[in-house]
């Protein structure tokens, strides 16, 4: 086997780049993440030629610059441009407090690959959305290159999971249960699955895919309902005395804990949970809920009784080709902190409640 590092791997190195505040080689254009790159790496990159910060469409809504390119916008980014003017493009914090960063100019036509690999990968990197990105014809050595179109292709293809190391871990739930940790190739974190007694693997399980919730899981936030739905789900497992609770690592409906951060701020100054999102650049909900259904494949499960209110859920296992005979709803006790929270589910993410 060849000791080259293969396109996942140099994707995987990417990612902790841009987390360092590293550039990154992308076809040939320099790309560096609007959150990490330091003030003087910023004035290094300005001087190379004509520079674009790349952003999505949503961010593009909410800052009104025009979006020529479908889904992200190239906003022209001037020579003497302040770091500062391009970290308050990237993140929304402050945009009540200074409204007005406009008028943009944004670049149209040309090759948007690297640009469109560039959010990508800094998505992937659960970092904000916002890549300053400058052609370069004489890259300084030692930076990861990427090419754009195999990246962004590799970048949408669900990471192979394998199964790492399992053990018996009796719980307050069910004395009976078993961990098991599952392990990405794509260097991303590991998932895990809980699984409760012996459930047979010919007939359907009482499942749960959970998303991790730092804040509600661990904290008891009162903000949402993911700790009680955790909870719920496993006291249900241990009553009916099988069933599998996949916890996969995907806070903050895919944009990490950081991102999630920012969105409670956002929420704090009115915005719902869905606009907090659009407002920083992402999706309502970034997560790929491929990889639950490839760690029921692993685990020999081809059928569930899935616990869940979002509809999403079950369509997208369905779609994986794990059949779902019942959907077991998962209400929990609403409190003044998440009933806005949980309205804004139903009315705008389809959740049953
Ligand atoms: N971005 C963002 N994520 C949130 C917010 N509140 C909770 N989350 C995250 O939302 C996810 C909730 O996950 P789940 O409970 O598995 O999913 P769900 O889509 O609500 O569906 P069910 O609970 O199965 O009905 C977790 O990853 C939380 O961290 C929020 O205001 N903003
Ligand atoms: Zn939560």
């Amino acid at each position: 086997m060849s000791l080259i590092p293969t396109l996942t791997e140099t994707l995987s190195r990417a990612r902790a780049d841009l987390r360092m505040g590293l550039p990154v080689l992308i076809g040939d254009h320099l790309a560096a993440a609007a959150e990490t790159v330091s003030p003087g790496r910023v004035r290094a990159m300005l001087d190379l030629g004509p520079a674009v910060l790349a952003i999505t469409g949503r961010r593009a809504e909410t800052l009104k610059a025009r979006v020529y390119d479908g889904d992200i916008a190239r906003v022209e980014v001037a020579r003497d441009a302040s770091p500062d003017w391009l970290r308050a493009l990237a993140d929304p914090a402050g945009d009540l407090m200074t409204p007005m960063k406009g008028p943009f100019r944004c670049a149209r036509g040309g090759d948007t690959l690297p640009h469109r690999a560039a959010i990508a990968l800094a998505k992937s990197a659960q970092l904000l959305p916002a890549v300053l990105l400058v052609p370069s014809d004489a890259p300084p050595e030692g930076l990861t290159r990427l090419p754009p179109g195999p990246a962004l292709a590799q970048l949408a293809t669900e990471a192979a999971l394998a199964p790492v190391a399992a053990a018996r871990l009796p719980l307050l739930a069910a004395e009976n249960a078993r961990l098991h940790i599952f392990r990405p190739d794509d260097g991303a974190t590991e998932h895990y699955a809980v699984e409760i007694g012996a459930p047979p693997r010919d007939a359907p399980v009482l499942a749960r895919l959970h998303s991790a919730c730092f804040t509600g899981d661990v904290l008891g936030s009162l903000k949402c309902d993911c700790g009680p739905q955790l909870h719920a789900a496993l006291a249900a497992m241990g009553q009916a005395g099988a069933g599998v609770l996949l916890y996969l690592n995907q806070e903050g409906r895919g944009i990490g804990l950081a991102n999630k951060m920012r969105a409670y701020a956002l929420q704090n100054q009115g915005f719902d949970t869905v606009e907090a999102n659009h407002r920083l650049g992402f999706e309502d909900d970034e997560r790929d809920f491929r990889i639950g259904a490839g760690i029921l494949k692993r685990l020999g499960f081809a059928s569930v009784r899935l616990m869940t209110n979002n509809p999403r859920k079950v369509a997208m296992l369905q779609d994986q080709g794990i059949e779902v005979t019942e959907r077991v709803p998962l209400i929990t006790p609403r409190n003044r902190h998440n009933t806005g929270y949980l309205d804004i589910k139903a009315q705008k993410s389809g959740h049953l409640l």
